[in-house]
């Protein structure tokens, strides 16, 4: 028997690119609900019992409403929500994390898909944490620019029509001024960070595509290592993975720029190690996109490991 996935707000931002993804596979059984009825809770209970698989991209409340639906029942759950990221019976889904996490998801009735920026954070630091490169009390900032894509609908809709009344004109803008976002929590538990990195957001006028930057002074990491033991740490860190690719400080080293767009439409990351060898600062940089390996990409890549397909 085929498993059956079930993917809750099939027809959000997030949903619709699991579905594109999954559309040519014939080793699933898809259960799909029609666009009105996307919010008749009745139909929906019914088919997250029926699944295998139940892929929520929803937003935080319906998410946890989802898995009281779901309570007693053997479905297991990806939330591609922030709803259960930090959450102790949760597995967290960024499958490159540490040697075991793979394992873990392949084993887990619950895992918690990461946001798109902590995707891009995480992976940069988590690295340099666990060879103790860098101290749990080292400051670190996450400085980010995504596309719009990552607001969901409703900023889709904010920056593509001219005649929405809350329309957004900006071709690139900051927000998350309070300096309190919700992807924060989940950057200080899985960066094993003392205190909540300063976070810094922002929107370009592009749907697809992130840049997330973590600037290091070189002179605060353990042992003052060189902007090569860093790389080095990196590519150890990712040595095998196949969707994670520390780019070469040879082709880094050759770059002018950084296209923020550069992996749209793809599940790929890009990280990188900019700096001047010599010198005491790095730029720590992460290029993905934002529904690819920040949402629906990492989504179908944990639902394969949980149906021991990877
Ligand atoms: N966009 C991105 O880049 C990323 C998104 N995510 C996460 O994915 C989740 C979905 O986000 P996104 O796809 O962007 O959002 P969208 O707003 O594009 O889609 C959400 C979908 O869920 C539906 N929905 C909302 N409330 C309910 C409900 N109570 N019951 C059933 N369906 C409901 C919406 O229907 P309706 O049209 O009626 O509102 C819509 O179809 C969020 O939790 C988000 O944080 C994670 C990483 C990146
Ligand atoms: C551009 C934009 O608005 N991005 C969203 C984050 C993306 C998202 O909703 O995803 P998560 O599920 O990963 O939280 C935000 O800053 O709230």
């Amino acid at each position: 028997m085929k498993p059956k996935i079930f993917i809750d707000g099939e027809h959000g931002t997030t949903g619709l690119q699991i579905r594109t993804r999954l559309a040519g596979r014939t080793d699933l059984e898809i259960l799909s609900i029609p666009e009105e009825e996307r919010r008749n809770k009745d139909l929906r209970a019914d088919l997250l019992r029926s699944a295998d698989i139940a892929i929520l991209c929803l937003p935080d409340d319906a998410s946890r409403e989802a898995v009281i639906l779901l309570e007693g029942h053997a479905t297991r759950i990806i939330d591609t929500s922030t709803a259960h990221r930090t959450h102790s019976n949760w597995v967290y889904g960024f499958a490159e994390l540490e040697a075991l996490q793979a394992q873990r998801i392949r084993e887990a009735r619950l895992v918690a898909n990461p946001g798109c920026y902590p995707t891009g954070a995480i992976s940069l630091i988590r690295p340099l944490r666990d060879a103790g490169l860098m101290g749990g009390d080292y400051p670190v900032t996450v400085n980010a620019v995504s596309g719009y894509t990552g607001g969901g609908k409703q900023m889709i809709a904010q920056m593509e029509e001219v005649n929405h009344p809350e329309h957004m004109k900006e071709n690139n803008f900051l927000y998350g001024l309070t300096l309190k976002h919700k992807h924060q929590p989940e950057m200080q538990v899985y960066g094993k960070l003392d205190q909540a990195p300063i976070f810094a957001p922002s929107v370009g006028r592009f749907p697809q595509g992130m840049i997330v930057q973590v600037p290091v002074y070189l002179d605060l990491l353990k042992g003052k290592p060189t902007l090569a033991d860093v790389h080095k740490e990196l590519t150890a860190h990712y040595s095998g993975q196949k969707i994670v690719r520390v780019v070469p400080l040879e082709e880094s080293a050759a770059l002018a720029r950084v296209d923020a767009e550069m992996l749209a439409d793809t599940d790929g990351m890009n990280l990188y190690v900019f700096g001047t060898e010599g010198g005491k600062q790095v730029n720590l940089v992460a290029v993905l996109d934002n529904l690819g390996k920040g949402a629906s990409g990492a989504a179908v890549q944990n639902m394969n490991l949980m149906l021991g397909l990877s």
